[in-house]
C-alpha cells in the first residue's frame, strides 16, 4: 500500500502523507515473567527449539532413535571419507574386544594368583596371563588412538562438505525465499546450531558406540564366568543408568536457561564492543544501561552456575547412594553364589571387575546418548533446511540471456510480494532499448525498485511477461541473466575486502581484475579520488574491523558501489537511488557518466531517483504511482503534460528557488 493518501494536499495534485495514528507509548515495557528481562521469552526463539529436546524425551524415545542417528551420521561420515569411517568401525570394534579379552586375561591372572600352592610359584604361573594383559591393554590404547585419528581425518571432512553445500545452497535460493521470515530463522538457525553440532556429533557416535560395545564385552565376559551373573550386573547398573538419566536431564534443562541467558549477554557484548554502535553510544551516554544490564545479565548467569553445579553435586550424590544400594546387593549376592561354590573366587573377583567396568561404560553411555540425542535434531534440522534450499533454486534452463541485448519489453507485468494484498507492480509496460537511459521517479512505494528487481530477473514476474529480445525471461537461466545485468542499491553491500575487490567482486572475482576497465568504472563514477586519498590506494582494506583497514563516507562508499555497477559491464545497468548520499558535484559527475561517458554504448540504464534534477535529460521518464506507469515520456513531454510529474518537478525546483528568493530578500 501506498504511503501517501488520495486527492491534492494544500491546492497540489502531489498526494500528501497519510495520517496514520499511532497509540502512545508505555511508561514502561513489559517485564518477563520472572526478573523483568526477556530471557524468558528468549527461550523459546527460533533458533533454541530443539534445545532441551533430550530432556523431554523419555528413554524408550531416545533408544528408538539412537540406531537411527548412528545410521545417518555414518552415511554422512561414509559419504566424506569411505576410508576413514571403515577404520573408525574397525578399530573401535577392536579396541572394544581387546577390552573385553584384556578383562578375561585379568580373570586369568585372578585365578592363577588364588590357586594353591607357594606364592612364588603362583606369581610366576601368573606372568604369562599379566603379559597378555598388558598386550591388550596397549593394543586398546593403539586403536583408541587409531580412531582418533580417523576421526579427526573424517570430521573435518563432513564440516567441509556441509558447509559448502549449506552456503552454496542458500546463496543461490530466490531472492522471495530469502525476504520470508520463517526461512530467514531456518537458515539462522541450520548456521548457528545445525553446523556446530555437526562438527561435534561423529565423535559422540564414536563415543556411544565404544560404551555400548564396552557394556557388550562386558556382558560376553561375565555370560563366561558364570550366566547367573548376568542378573547381577542388571542388579548393578540399573540405578547407575537411573541416576545417570536424572542428572543428565536436569543438566539439560538448567543449560537451557544458561543459553538464553548467554545470547542476551551476547547481544549485550556485541553492541559493547561493535564499532558501527561506538559513535552512537557516546553521543547519547547510552552506555550505562548497557552495562547495567550486562553486568545484571553476567551476574544471573554465575548464579545459574552456582545452582547448577550445587544441584549436579547432590543428583550425583543421589545416584552413587542408590548405585551403592545395587552395587551392595551385587556384591551381596556375588558372596553368596561364591559361598554356594557357584563360582570359584578368582572368577568371583573377575566378576567385580567386569561389573565396575560395565557401571562406568552405563554411565557414560547414558551421557552420550542424551548429547547424540539432542544435537542430531540439529543436524536433521539442518539436512531438512538444506533440502528444502533445494526446492528454492534459482532456475537452471539450457537457454542463456543474450550478451548483448537489443529490447527489453514488459508487458502487462504485474508483482504482488508474499503476504501483500495489493500488487506492487499492476499492469506495467515499457520497452526498452539497447543505448537508451530511462528514468522511474514517483511517489514512495510506487513500485520503481519492484520494477527495477523484475526488470534484473531477481522477481519473476506473475501476469504478463518479461522479453528479452522477444524471449520469455521464465526460459532463460537465472543466472546467465543476472550476469548480464548490474545493480547500484541505495544501501550498497559494504564488502570488508581491499578497494579493488570492491569493484571486482560484481564480476564474480575479488582477485582478478582488468585494470583498464576498473580504471574507467572508478573515474565515471568519481571514485578515482577516493581510492587516491587513500594508503595502499586499490589495495586499501575498506574496513576498519581489520588492522590497516580504512573507513569511506557514505557517500564515498556510494562511489565505489557506482564503480562497481559500471565495471561489470553488463547489458542493463540498474541505479537504485545510488546517488543519494553524495555532494552535488559527485552526484552531477555520475549522472554525466551514466548519461553520457558510459562505459558501454549498447547499455541500457535505468535510473531510478527523486531528485527529478537528475533525470532531465533521460530519453524517457516513466512515474510510477502504487505500482502503475501513471505517465511516460521526455522531460519535456511530461512538463507539457502537466500532470504528476509536472507537479513534483515543479513543486522541487520551487522549493529551491523559494528559499533562495527568500534568503535573497533578507540580505537586501
Ligand atoms: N520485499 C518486500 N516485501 C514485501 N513488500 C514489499 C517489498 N518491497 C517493497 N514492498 C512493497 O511494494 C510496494 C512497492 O515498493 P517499491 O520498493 O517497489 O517502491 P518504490 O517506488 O521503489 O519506493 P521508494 O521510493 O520508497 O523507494 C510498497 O508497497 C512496498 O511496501
Amino acid at each position: 500500500m501506498s504511503e501517501y493518501a488520495d486527492g491534492p494536499a494544500s491546492g497540489s495534485t502531489v498526494p500528501g502523507p497519510r495520517a496514520a495514528s499511532l497509540a502512545p507509548p508505555p511508561r514502561a515495557l513489559p517485564v518477563g515473567s520472572q526478573d523483568g528481562d526477556m530471557t524468558e521469552e528468549m527461550e523459546e526463539a527460533y533458533w533454541s527449539v530443539h534445545d532441551g529436546a533430550a530432556a523431554r524425551a523419555t528413554v524408550r524415545q531416545v533408544l528408538v532413535r539412537l540406531p537411527r542417528i548412528t545410521a545417518r551420521i555414518g552415511r554422512l561420515a561414509w559419504r566424506a571419507d569411505r576410508r576413514a569411517t571403515a577404520a573408525v568401525v574397525a578399530c573401535q570394534l577392536g579396541s572394544a574386544a581387546m577390552s573385553a579379552f584384556g578383562l578375561i586375561a585379568s580373570v586369568a591372572v585372578l585365578r592363577e594368583l588364588f590357586a594353591q600352592g607357594p606364592t612364588p610359584d603362583r606369581v610366576r604361573a601368573a606372568v604369562p596371563q599379566i603379559l597378555l594383559v598388558v598386550g591388550f591393554v596397549a593394543g586398546r590404547a593403539l586403536l583408541e588412538a587409531a580412531v582418533a585419528v580417523a576421526q579427526a581425518r573424517v570430521t573435518p571432512k563432513i564440516r567441509t562438505a556441509l558447509e559448502t553445500e549449506f552456503f552454496h545452497l542458500t546463496a543461490h535460493v530466490r531472492l522471495e525465499a530469502v525476504e520470508d521470515a520463517d526461512w530467514h530463522d531456518e537458515v539462522y538457525r541450520a548456521n548457528d546450531r545445525g553446523l556446530f553440532y555437526a562438527r561435534q556429533i561423529v565423535g559422540q557416535v564414536v563415543s556411544l558406540a565404544s560404551s555400548v560395545l564396552g557394556l557388550a564385552g562386558t556382558v560376553g565376559v561375565l555370560g563366561v564366568l558364570h550366566p547367573a551373573l548376568l542378573p547381577l550386573l542388571l542388579l548393578s547398573v540399573l540405578p547407575v543408568g537411573m541416576a545417570a538419566v536424572r542428572s543428565a536431564r536436569a543438566r539439560f534443562h538448567s543449560f537451557k536457561r544458561w543459553n538464553a541467558l548467554q545470547r542476551r549477554v551476547r547481544v549485550f557484548s556485541w553492541l559493547l564492543l561493535d564499532q558501527d554502535a561506538a559513535t552512537e553510544l557516546r553521543s547519547d551516554t547510552a552506555q550505562a544501561a548497557l552495562l547495567d544490564e550486562h553486568r545484571r545479565l553476567i551476574t544471573r548467569i554465575s548464579e545459574e552456575d552456582t545452582r547448577l553445579g550445587v544441584q549436579a553435586a547432590v543428583l550425583n550424590l543421589a545416584g552413587r547412594g542408590v548405585g551403592g544400594i545395587g552395587t551392595g546387593v551385587t556384591y551381596f549376592a556375588l558372596g553368596a553364589m561364591l559361598i554356594a561354590g557357584w563360582l570359584p573366587l578368582a572368577a568371583g573377583a573377575g566378576a567385580v571387575l567386569a561389573i565396575q567396568a560395565g557401571q562406568t561404560a552405563l554411565t557414560r553411555l547414558v551421557e552420550t546418548a542424551h548429547l547424540v540425542y539432542e544435537h542430531a535434531m540439529w543436524v536433521d534440522d539442518l539436512l531438512a533446511v538444506q533440502q528444502r534450499c533445494r526446492g528454492l533454486q534459482q532456475r537452471t534452463a539450457e537457454l542463456r540471456a543474450p550478451e548483448q541485448v537489443k529490447t527489453i519489453t514488459l508487458e502487462d507485468v504485474s508483482f504482488t510480494y508474499a503476504g501483500k494484498d495489493t500488487p506492487a507492480l499492476d499492469g506495467v509496460s515499457m520497452t526498452l532499448t539497447a543505448g537508451e537511459t530511462v528514468a522511474f521517479v514517483g511517489l514512495n512505494g510506487g513500485g520503481k525498485s519492484t520494477c527495477a528487481k523484475v526488470l534484473a530477473g531477481l522477481h519473476d514476474v506473475q501476469g504478463g511477461r518479461m522479453c528479452w529480445d522477444g524471449v520469455d525471461v521464465r526460459t532463460m537461466d537465472s543466472q546467465s541473466l543476472r550476469r548480464q545485468v548490474a545493480c547500484v542499491l541505495q544501501d550498497p553491500v559494504r564488502f570488508p575486502f581491499s578497494a579493488l575487490s570492491n569493484v571486482t567482486v560484481s564480476t564474480g572475482s575479488l582477485t582478478e581484475a582488468d585494470p583498464e576497465r576498473a580504471m574507467a568504472a572508478v573515474r565515471a563514477a568519481g571514485a578515482d579520488q577516493v581510492l587516491a586519498g587513500l594508503p595502499g590506494q586499490w589495495e586499501a582494506l575498506l574496513s576498519k574491523r581489520f588492522r590497516g583497514g580504512q573507513e569511506l563516507s557514505g557517500g564515498q562508499w556510494a562511489k565505489v558501489a557506482v564503480a562497481r555497477g559500471l565495471y561489470k559491464n553488463a547489458s542493463l545497468l540498474l541505479l537504485d537511488e545510488p546517488t543519494a548520499s553524495m555532494d552535488p558535484p559527485s552526484e552531477h559527475a555520475v549522472y554525466e557518466a551514466v548519461l553520457r561517458g558510459r562505459l558501454r554504448e549498447d547499455q541500457i540504464t535505468v535510473l531510478i531517483s527523486h531528485r527529478l534534477a537528475s533525470v532531465v535529460d533521460c530519453d524517457r521518464v516513466y512515474v510510477f504511482d502504487r505500482g502503475r506507469v501513471v505517465e511516460s515520456g521526455s522531460h519535456t513531454e511530461l512538463m507539457d503534460l502537466g500532470g504528476l510529474y509536472a507537479e513534483m518537478f515543479t513543486l522541487q525546483a520551487g522549493g529551491y528557488q523559494a528559499r533562495d528568493s527568500a534568503e535573497r530578500g533578507t540580505a537586501s
